[in-house]
């Protein structure tokens, strides 16, 4: 959702953020803006006592680092990208201005120098409007700076190599990060926090609007003093209220953008005339072309997980590409390729030091991590691929052909091999246990005594149950071979005891007695005639006033994102509550409620009805 329109003014443009800075792809995207990142590689060498002041410098790295990605942008494609966005952030003490450190040495000096006194945070930003024409880039540049002031408290110098042995210096300017542990240091902040943290949001919105809401009369003379709208103004905007426009369009209106010897009143140099008639134009179909190159996207996470590129850099990063393709035994040249599209990604942080995760990345990338998703990756990069690759068959051959191909691969994996069935289950607990909290908790089970998990597979939920529920006994019931591996997944606690691991076939064998029948993300796998069949076998064996729970893809107009439908899309389209309603009480379950769990599934509970 764009809560600001100034924001929204940029959705179909194609919009480049020339920056590696996870913080700054943090700020904007939280903000709504959608954009691609593309690291600037211009140098940060700027020849400092040139500049007559410390944000002319950040100003003026700010706006070569944008240029430099528009150019060469615009020299691989021979087309720019509509607007780029640079960005430097600088601290300055008097008039020494201080980057990032270079080493701990560095950050030591740096952090000494800052010790117990007030210095000055400066980021500059540069907003480049690119237009091509005839082969040629032209640009118009608006640039702006930001200043906050933060003071430090007197530090100890065991306390500062404390933090600098931490490592949270090494790639931030003045060497500490006030949004993590360096907040620690600071006294107070005089002005914008996300300047400090790498990006002045409200400045940047203000610049916005100055350039895309051309000024009414009455405007003009309330502004005439300062060029720069209140905040009020462009978060009280409309498009219709204020007639939105082009930049190109705004500066022929008069409104100037601001110089960085902060000269505010001078107009910036018009785009020529094809950037004035972009009107005329339909708006850049930045969506669209992100869903047609979305499949690379996919291929390089997968390839970066199945080289375990995340792991070598969990534990040796950050590296130079030409390390990471010796440790990976690949080639450097395609490495580096991999690795710069995996830190425009945001997957990868690329520093002077090299590449390293980021906490995405550490997060859910690294095999052995708690939240890992590695088990997801490789199961959809070994099977889901090439499922869809069919399903331009499976579409014309109709929505039953649709439904069976995970059906048939489902098949295919129950007739294959230990490793198939290992890499089923690991994507299975990777996703579960993202889900299985939320679907726990959608409804208050606690007047259950047992339940039973059908297909239960690795029983992260299961655990999930019994960890919520301190009475319930929970019995996870799954094909023999799934059972006989599920131990490879169990870690201790209190709860498995209560915990069992029942093998057998959900279609063929009696099910466990249980007061509560649990079916998570089973359903939508199958082809109707065997989901009725197993519906009709869990309501024969459900004793009146038991209950049936299933959590299940949510449909789209309830307001899932667009991922849980292609995740679906080869298994048929999620249903909606209503239909959920319905195939629950067909199979005679009542008082069915519907409830949503996080972001991705929908649960149902109903109660069985006395036959
Ligand atoms: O409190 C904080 N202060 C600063 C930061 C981060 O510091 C860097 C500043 O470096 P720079 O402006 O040169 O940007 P880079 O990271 O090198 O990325 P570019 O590709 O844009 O050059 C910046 O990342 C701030 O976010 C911080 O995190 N906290």
């Amino acid at each position: 959702m764009v809560l600001c329109p100034v924001i929204g003014k940029l959705q179909h443009k194609r919009v480049v953020l020339a920056s590696a800075s996870p913080r700054r792809q943090e700020i904007l995207s939280n903000a709504g803006l959608r954009f691609e990142v593309v690291p600037s590689r211009f140098k940060e060498k700027l020849h400092k006592a040139s500049f007559a002041t410390p944000y002319a410098y950040a100003v003026e790295t700010a706006k070569q680092k944008a240029l430099e990605v528009a150019g060469r942008m615009h020299q691989k494609d021979l087309r720019a990208p509509d607007v780029v966005i640079g960005a430097d952030t600088i601290v300055a003490v008097g008039a020494m201005i201080l980057e990032k450190p270079v080493d701990k040495q560095d950050a030591y000096r740096m952090l000494s120098r800052l010790n117990g006194k007030e210095h000055s945070v400066f980021t500059g930003v540069a907003i480049v409007h690119c237009c091509s024409k005839d082969g040629r880039l032209d640009t118009e540049v608006s640039e702006f700076y930001e200043e906050t002031t933060v003071k430090f408290s007197e530090l100890s110098e065991e306390l500062l190599w404390e933090y600098i042995n931490s490592g949270e210096p090494m790639d931030k300017a003045g060497g500490y990060g006030i949004q993590a542990l360096g907040g620690m240091l600071v006294e107070y902040v005089h002005g914008d926090f996300l300047n400090v943290v790498g990006f002045p949001l409200n400045h940047f919105c203000k610049e916005l609007a100055r350039l895309y809401y051309p000024p009414r009369p009455e405007d003009l003379r309330r502004v005439r003093h300062d060029s720069i709208p209140a905040v009020d103004t462009f978060e009280n905007l409309s498009d219709s209220e204020a007639g939105g426009s082009d930049p190109g369009q705004s500066a022929k209106g008069g409104r100037g953008g601001e110089q960085v010897d902060g000269d505010r009143s001078q107009a910036p140099r018009t785009l020529d005339a094809a950037l004035n008639g972009a009107e005329s134009r339909p708006p850049f179909p930045t969506g669209l072309l992100e869903l047609m190159d979305g499949f690379k996207a996919s291929k390089v996470l997968f390839t970066a997980c199945k080289l375990k590129l995340f792991d070598v850099l969990k534990d040796q990063g950050p590296l130079q590409a030409v390390d990471v393709a010796r440790k990976l035994s690949t080639c450097a040249g395609r490495t580096e390729q991999l690795l710069d599209v995996c830190a425009a990604l945001g997957l990868l942080e690329k520093t002077h030091r090299g590449y390293g995760n980021t906490e995405v990345a550490t997060l859910h990338l690294v095999s052995d991590g708690e939240h890992s998703l590695q088990g997801l990756a490789e199961y959809n990069d070994a099977h889901v691929w090439g499922v869809f690759t069919r399903l331009g068959l499976a579409v014309r051959e109709g929505a039953d052909q649709t439904r069976g191909a995970l059906g048939a691969m489902e098949e295919e994996r129950l007739s294959q091999s230990k490793e198939l069935t290992l890499q089923f289950m690991r994507a299975k607990h990777s996703l579960s246990k993202l889900t299985a909290h939320h679907v726990a908790t959608a409804f208050d089970l606690s007047r259950f005594a047992s339940a039973c998990d059908l297909g239960g597979c690795t029983g992260i939920l299961a655990r999930e149950l019994a960890q919520e529920y301190p009475r319930l006994q929970v019995t996870v019931f799954d094909l023999p071979e799934v059972t006989e591996l599920s131990g490879g997944f169990q870690r201790g606690g209190r709860q498995t005891e209560r915990i069992r691991f029942v093998p057998g076939d959900i279609f063929k064998d009696s099910l466990p007695e249980a007061d509560l029948y649990v079916l998570s993300r089973i359903l939508q796998d199958w082809p109707d005639d065997k989901l009725h069949k197993l519906l009709s076998r869990i309501s024969s064996s459900c004793k009146p006033g038991g209950g049936l729970l299933v959590a299940e893809a949510a449909a789209e107009e309830e307001g899932a994102s667009r991922s849980p439908r292609l995740r679906t899309l080869s298994a048929g389209q999620p249903r909606s509550a209503d239909e959920h309603r319905r195939l629950l009480q067909r199979h005679g379950f009542r008082d069915v409620r519907v409830a949503r769990a996080g972001d991705l599934l929908c649960v149902v509970l109903g109660t069985r009805a006395a036959p």
